[in-house]
């Protein structure tokens, strides 16, 4: 139909965008990561449940799971991109409309999404979270971020790896340029014949893929062979003789065991560290252990398993109240004695020289487990690594105090630089005459690239594992 001469044409009816749950979603834990420092493994899941109640389907989830955890990890190379693509600081974008354009820039440089449908998708998602003004910005940005695949905009936004090789790795890799350093000092530490630039991108890369769900059969409560008949896609663990790896997704929570805490889901790295101090060689009796950072409560549960096959008892202590109720949950069945007990483990709420094995896995920066925490390495800073100094120090003091003689100490960390390892050990031994070395090589059977020894550094490249760090010591007087 015409429009009659001199009249005016009727404005186009205003569509309402689309609502689309999974971006939706996405968009609402990225924002509560920024804004409320919320941590994405416990906002996700919550934000999913709100929204499956209000039906969002079980493939929008897994979306919406894939676009949070990829832009968060991607974060550091969709920064760089984006920043060639907005003519003004990113410090100035609002952190909003930041959200959604490093949502966009992963759909178009990280995933299988069709260009087309990764910018109109975003597009629909900023004019409902932002509106309609905001959205075309968006769309501008969105489609010359559209022009270049991931490595055309690499090789224009990185710096050459031969003019500066750090700033290349942190660009490409995505990670902050002093988490790149430090994990190189770490590396070239352990690994000096395999620390160069091939192991250094494996690394980093292994940082950015997905880790696989790892389970744990608490030994004498369950088994490997009970855990595989009970999930579709396993395989076994490739170190620790009770672990069963995921291979393709599967649910923990709907295994037996699981749900009756005879297992749990465990990365391998904190069952070997915990195997080691259990298998440690010992004089004497062997009947009283101690976890002196115990929670969460993974390693007191494996440890409180195997204590009691030998007839010995665990004392799972943990300084935060709220921390130790996951701990007491975590060894509800336990089939030996144990207590859970509040205490600040640098002070020592039991007598000294009790203890036959004493565990401390101390607080640290996580720089070991960037993997499964996406958000982590953009929130640490460089100098939280001092910050934990001291208290690693005490805690370690205080696990060697609480040790008899003849008794062995395991001091580990889920980081492996090197200020909270090997330095902190090499420290508190300083001037003390009653402690030697245990070489922990041996106690992790069949495990490769553990280096000089005697302490060890374990790496997910290498070993497929979080990066935890074991140091085994024995009282001698
Ligand atoms: C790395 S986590 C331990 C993880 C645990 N071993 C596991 O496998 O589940 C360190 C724990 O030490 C606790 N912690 C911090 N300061 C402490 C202190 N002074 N005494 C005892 N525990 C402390 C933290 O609350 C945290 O739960």
């Amino acid at each position: 139909m015409s429009t009659p001469a001199g009249a005016k044409r009727a404005p186009r009816p205003h569509r309402r965008p689309k609502k689309d749950p999974a971006r939706i979603v996405a968009f609402r834990a990225l924002r509560a990561v920024d804004e409320r420092d919320a941590y994405a493994n416990l906002i996700l899941p919550s934000l999913l449940r709100e929204a499956e109640r209000k039906g969002m389907e079980r493939r929008d989830a897994a979306l919406a799971t894939e676009l949070v955890y990829g832009t968060l990890r991607g974060q550091g190379t969709y920064d760089a991109v984006i920043a060639a693509c907005v003519d003004r600081p990113l410090r100035e974008v609002d952190p909003p409309v930041l959200d959604v354009l490093s949502l966009g820039a992963h759909q178009l440089l990280g995933t299988r999404i069709p260009s087309h449908a990764a910018v109109s998708a975003t597009v629909e998602l900023a004019r409902v979270v932002l509106g309609d003004g905001r959205a075309k910005f968006v769309n501008a940005v969105l489609r010359k971020i559209s022009a270049q695949d991931l490595a055309g905009w690499v090789a224009q936004v990185a710096p050459p790896y031969e003019d500066d090789a750090e700033d290349h790795l942190a660009v490409v890799h995505s990670h902050p340029r002093w988490v790149v350093s430090s994990l190189w000092d770490a590396l070239g530490r352990w690994q000096p014949a395999a620390s160069g630039r091939q192991a250094m991108e494996q690394l980093l890369e292994a940082d950015n893929a997905r880790p696989e769900v790892t389970l744990v059969a608490r030994p004498g409560r369950s088994s490997v062979a009970e855990l595989r008949a009970a999930l579709p896609e396993v395989e076994d663990g490739r170190w620790s003789p009770y672990a069963l790896r995921l291979t393709d997704g599967g649910d923990p929570a709907g295994v037996d065991a699981v749900r009756e805490n005879r297992a749990g889901v465990q990365d391998e790295g904190s069952q070997l560290v915990a195997l080691a101090l259990a298998n440690a060689p010992l004089d004497g009796p062997d009947r009283l252990w101690l976890d002196g950072c115990a929670g969460p409560g993974g390693k007191a549960a494996l440890l409180g398993a195997v204590a009691a096959a030998r007839g010995a008892a665990l004392v799972a202590s943990e300084k935060q109240q709220h921390r130790a109720r996951l701990v007491a949950r975590a060894l509800d069945g336990n089939p030996g004695p144990y207590a859970v007990i509040t205490a600040d483990g640098t002070r020592g709420a039991w007598e000294r020289g009790a203890f036959d094995r004493v565990l401390v896995d101390v607080p640290c920066s996580g720089l070991g487990a960037l993997r499964r925490r996406p958000e982590a390495r953009w929130r640490r800073r460089p100098e939280d690594i001092a910050g934990f100094g001291p208290l690693q120090r005490e805690l370690l003091r205080s696990a060697l105090d609480a040790a008899r003689v003849g008794g062995v100490v395991g001091y580990a960390t889920c980081s492996p630089h090197l200020a909270e390892t090997r330095a902190v050990v090499d420290d508190v031994l300083r001037g003390r005459e009653d402690v030697e070395w245990i070489d922990a090589r041996p106690l992790l059977p069949g495990v490769p690239d553990l280096g000089e020894g005697p302490d060890v550094q374990l790496w997910p490249h290498l070993h497929g594992t979080d990066a935890m760090y074991l140091a085994l010591l024995r009282r001698t007087a």
